[in-house]
């Protein structure tokens, strides 16, 4: 008997082709930049708890963590809200990123063992200075993820996410190596958290984003290498 063709969407290896082009893009830049990465179903999931979420959730973004954490103005002015397990959308996403962290491990061996990430909220002319997620030898953010939230972008709206690759210019190219990338819906961004500065460009209006970062196991990192 003749199998009729299935006309069910196989997640799983849109997935896979995905994360083999992201998986690719890192080792061989250590960035990667992809338009419509995300899922459509879980980028309209995600969006619709976005906008539904209640103002207050929003809470202005600090730079440093735990009790270094301040809020500068100077440095960053957009709105965060953390993302739990507790709501379809949350939850979803987490599972996705989770598929993604299994296989960045098996490809790269990174080690990446949990994953942290907050709804970014940037209003009009909100914006966040050059800046690294993570610094050299502290073996905690390893690698950065953003993904876009923002139907119909055009250009004119500004917003730009603006990556410096440092590398480049050191090896003499003259043309200071900047990235710019246009917040669109479903663009997904990731890049090793200690190598690349980069910076949020003011936008003409509500900017929405998720925000991500895989970590090493803290209590393996604090003992790795350990001095002989
Ligand atoms: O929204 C973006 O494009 C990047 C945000 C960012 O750099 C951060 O939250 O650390
Ligand atoms: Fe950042």
């Amino acid at each position: 008997m003749l199998l009729q063709p299935q006309f069910t969407v196989d997640t799983d290896s849109t997935d896979t082709s995905l994360f083999e082009s992201i998986s690719d893009d890192i080792s061989t830049k250590g960035y990667s930049i992809r338009p419509y990465a995300l899922p459509e179903h879980l980028a309209q999931l995600l969006l619709e708890q976005v906008t539904e979420l209640p103002e207050q959730q929003f809470k202005r973004a600090g730079i440093g963590r735990a009790q270094d954490h301040i809020i500068n103005d100077f440095v960053r002015t957009d709105e965060i809200c953390w993302i739990t397990g507790n709501s379809v959308a949350g939850s979803a996403w987490i599972k996705w990123t989770q598929s993604l962290q299994a296989y960045l491990n098996r490809r790269l061996f990174l080690g990446l063992f949990s994953f942290e990430s907050h709804f970014a909220h940037y209003a009009k002319g909100d914006f966040y200075k050059k800046h690294k997620d993570a610094f050299t030898g502290e073996g905690n953010r390893v690698l950065s993820v953003v993904v876009y939230l923002n139907q119909h972008w055009v250009a004119d709206n500004g917003g730009e996410l603006v990556i410096y690759d440092d590398k480049q210019i050191n090896s003499g190219i003259i043309d200071d190596h900047i990235i710019k990338v246009t917040p669109s819906f479903g663009t997904m961004v990731v890049f090793l958290s200690e190598e690349f500065p980069h910076e949020v460009l003011p936008a003409k209006c509500d900017r929405y984003s998720i925000a991500g970062w895989f970590r090493l196991n803290n209590s393996i990192a604090n003992n790795i290498d350990p001095p002989s």
